[in-house]
């Protein structure tokens, strides 16, 4: 069981204070129903003190895996390198985690197991998505085929170790060019900061083998672009998103308004959505 504040809140943990991370304790700190932000991780504290100075109830500053000592749930948004030492000692506390460095969960799968031997859980937000109370509907029934085409501006993909280690120069482009056909597992491996989205799709959907993904860098487009197609026997449906890249060109403004929604999501009296 979850332990509360004494006013009955339910305690939120952020470990990472990046572009999803700071936006999220802000959001805490200024007030969503029935939740209060306990503590905090980073990694430089010097580099974070006009952030935790400019909000109202200070949160402790804590380890990584201490954490789960004092919150109900442990918003991971750090790099995925940090996604174990966030998320196992959570789960094991029968904590639920939130986890945006959704492509790091394929190769550490057993925490899932891990979480339900001690009445933790792990929660995926739809972060920089669309439709996956669509696609998590579908799964119910059966679903025949689930297509991604991501298209991202070159900042937005710099970096890539599928770019890297296949030598592919993005800087020059002047139209668009495939860089990748595959599965979501594939794809999570080849570009890890920059396709968690084809990963929470397949976890919703048919998995990371079945999930098809072609990913385009694109110097036409100023947004992080991503459409979907699903066939399943209860429906067909298209989805398209366009992201406002943050701070961090990798990552959608969306990505933390969605676990806002998400966190909101806990305590509030009405909920809608799946
Ligand atoms: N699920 C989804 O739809 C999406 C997921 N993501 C993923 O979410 C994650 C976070 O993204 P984003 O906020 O943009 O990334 P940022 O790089 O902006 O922030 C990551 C933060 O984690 C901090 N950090 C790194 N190591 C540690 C550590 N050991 N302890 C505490 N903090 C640490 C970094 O600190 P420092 O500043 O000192 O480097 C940084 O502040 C990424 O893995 C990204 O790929 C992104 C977009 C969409
Ligand atoms: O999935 C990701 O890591 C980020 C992304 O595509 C986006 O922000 O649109």
């Amino acid at each position: 069981m979850a332990e509360r504040t004494a006013s009955n809140e339910l305690r939120v943990a952020v470990a990472g204070l990046g572009s999803i991370g700071t936006k999220i304790a802000t959001a805490l700190d200024q007030g969503i129903e029935g939740l209060t932000l306990s503590a905090v991780a980073v990694r430089d504290p010097a580099k974070h003190q006009k952030l935790l100075g400019s909000l109202r109830r200070p949160p402790s500053l804590l380890p990584l895996d201490q954490l789960g000592d004092a919150a109900d749930i442990v918003v991971e948004c750090a790099p995925s390198s940090q996604l174990r030492a966030i998320v196992e000692p959570a789960v094991k506390r029968g904590r639920a985690a939130v986890v945006v460095s959704v492509g790091g969960l394929l190769d550490n799968f057993d925490l899932v197991d891990l979480a339900r031997a001690n009445g933790g859980r792990i929660l995926v937000p739809t972060g920089a998505l669309i439709g996956l109370d669509a696609v998590n509907a579908a799964a119910i029934g059966t679903i025949h085929s689930v297509k991604m085409v991501t298209r991202k501006p070159i900042d937005g993909l710099k970096g890539a170790p599928f770019i890297v280690a296949n030598n592919i120069d993005i800087d020059n482009l002047r139209e668009p060019l495939k860089l990748f056909e595959g599965t979501a597992r594939e794809a999570a491996k080849g570009f890890p900061a920059n396709l968690n989205v084809a990963v929470a799709l397949s976890l919703a959907g048919v998995g990371p083998d079945r999930t098809q993904v072609q990913i385009w860098a694109d110097p036409t487009v100023t947004r992080n672009v991503h459409r979907i197609e699903v066939e399943s026997d209860s429906a067909r449906f298209s989805m398209s998103i366009e992201n406002v890249p943050s701070e961090n060109p990798k990552t959608g403004l969306i990505t933390a308004l969605s676990v806002i929604a998400l966190l909101r999501k806990q305590r509030t009296t009405l909920s809608v959505g799946t």
